[in-house]
């Protein structure tokens, strides 16, 4: 699929930004919050409750899947190109037909209220005022409306956590819901049915979705067809009982075990928009995905939290893009840091970006202007990395793979 330009929404922002950082960094203007993007971790890890900081640091087993994750970058090294015409890039790119301004979206990322009280509103209209798409999560701490409302004209996409057939009327309420709300492209996890071994977690006792507070089960405790299904189930309503209200509620969308490709018609024939299946890491199901024809993939090892001794997302992105980059739209995530990494993958073929942690460690140190900041440095470091490196433009014609050297 072409990666159409769109100079005019795409030049404006990140050329502003540059000047940001030159002009007032150089009239000693202090940021509130690092541009070392390299710090955000220990600095979240020093603000942040045993339990917040081990859930979003963690990873599984020994760490070793999310570890390669990071190397895997350094393998690939960005080759400048000199004396040619050196420009502030076009970022922009087409996803499913439409323009954005630039080849990043924010990852979906459950239970942001233990990060910061303003959880996912916060970094839904941060996701917003920088123009990235925002992907919600079945497991937010806040409802699907109000995160719509606090992401207000941005657009945005719903991940669903993905009940068993079942209960498969509680999963068209999410659907509809989500719809209404204003969510255009729907993301199915497919590499989470249950939590991996993650031992922070379990060293601190901790799950996100059986909190005292309940702020876990927010889109379960939300929805009508949930609440009266409960109701019909008990007896009772959910506020008699919260605590089986939450347990099950977990279990709805964490089943223990897998849907198959057959399912994914299901969810075909109750989406009206694209379908894009998060989690893909194997060429073979990266085919199976085209087969069935879904929109769009995202290639991706949920940043190494769900299996130890897993391949690195970023080493499986060039031989998916090869087998069925003409066929849909591949986007990527696990472990980008920086705008160099965002370079890396985009020429590995990736047509869009998702950040993960970098934004949540933002959320802990300054809720919306955190992630505010944190977005808009990943964005400005893209820009001028691509700037300086003689690339004028995200579209894979100028930025691919000839643009890096493996180590
Ligand atoms: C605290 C936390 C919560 C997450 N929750 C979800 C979720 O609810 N749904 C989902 O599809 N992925 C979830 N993810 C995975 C992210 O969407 C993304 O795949 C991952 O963070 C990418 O790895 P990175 O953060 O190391 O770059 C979560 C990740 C973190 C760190
Ligand atoms: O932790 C995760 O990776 C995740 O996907 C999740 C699961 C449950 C609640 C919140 C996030």
């Amino acid at each position: 699929m072409p990666n159409q330009s769109n100079h005019e929404a795409s030049h404006e922002a990140p050329f502003e930004y540059e000047k940001e950082i030159y002009n007032k960094g150089l009239q000693f203007e202090r940021p509130s919050l690092t541009f070392q993007s390299n710090k955000w971790e220990s600095l979240a890890k020093d603000r942040l409750s045993a339990e917040s900081w081990g859930y979003v640091g963690g990873s599984a087993g020994t760490g070793e899947t999310a570890a390669k994750n990071r190397a895997a970058f350094q393998k690939w090294s960005i080759v400048p190109s000199r004396l040619v015409k050196a420009e502030f890039p076009d970022l922009s790119v087409k996803l499913f037909g439409e323009d954005y301004p630039f080849p990043i979206a924010v990852a979906p990322v459950g239970v942001q209220r233990i990060f910061n009280p303003d959880g996912e509103e916060a970094s839904a209209a941060a996701a917003k005022e920088q123009r990235f798409p925002y992907v919600m999560s079945t497991a937010s701490s806040t409802s699907i409306e109000d995160v719509a409302k606090a992401n207000g004209t941005g657009k945005r996409f719903f991940q669903l956590y993905w009940p068993m057939n079942e209960y498969n009327h509680i999963t068209k309420s999410l659907l509809q819901r989500a719809k209404k709300s204003g969510f255009t492209a729907l993301f199915v996890t497919l590499d989470t049915y249950i939590l991996g071994w993650r031992p922070s977690d379990m060293d601190n006792g901790y799950n996100p979705f059986l909190r005292p507070d309940k702020i876990g089960v927010e889109i379960g405790f939300t929805d009508p067809v949930y609440r009266a299904h409960f109701k019909e189930k008990h007896g009772k309503s959910i506020e008699e009982d919260l605590k089986t209200a939450a347990g099950e509620w977990a279990s709805t969308v964490f089943p223990g075990h897998s849907h198959s490709w057959e399912d994914v018609k299901f969810l075909q024939e109750n989406w009206d928009g694209p379908i894009v299946l998060k989690g893909i890491q194997s060429v073979a199901d990266a085919r199976k995905a085209a087969e069935i024809g879904v929109q769009g993939i995202v290639v991706s090892n949920h940043g190494g939290r769900q299996v130890d001794g897993g391949v690195a997302s970023l080493d499986m992105l060039p031989k998916i893009v090869d087998a069925v980059g003409d066929k849909l739209e591949v986007l990527f995530d696990s472990g980008v840091r920086c705008g160099a990494d965002i370079a890396k993958a985009l020429a590995l073929g990736a047509k869009m970006v998702l950040i993960g942690r970098p934004y949540v460690y933002g959320l802990a140190l300054g809720g919306k202007e955190g992630v505010n900041h944190v977005l808009r440095t990943l964005l400005g470091d893209l820009d001028l990395t691509l700037h300086l490196s003689g690339i004028p433009s995200v579209n894979p014609k100028e930025l691919n793979r000839d643009r890096l050297e493996k180590d």
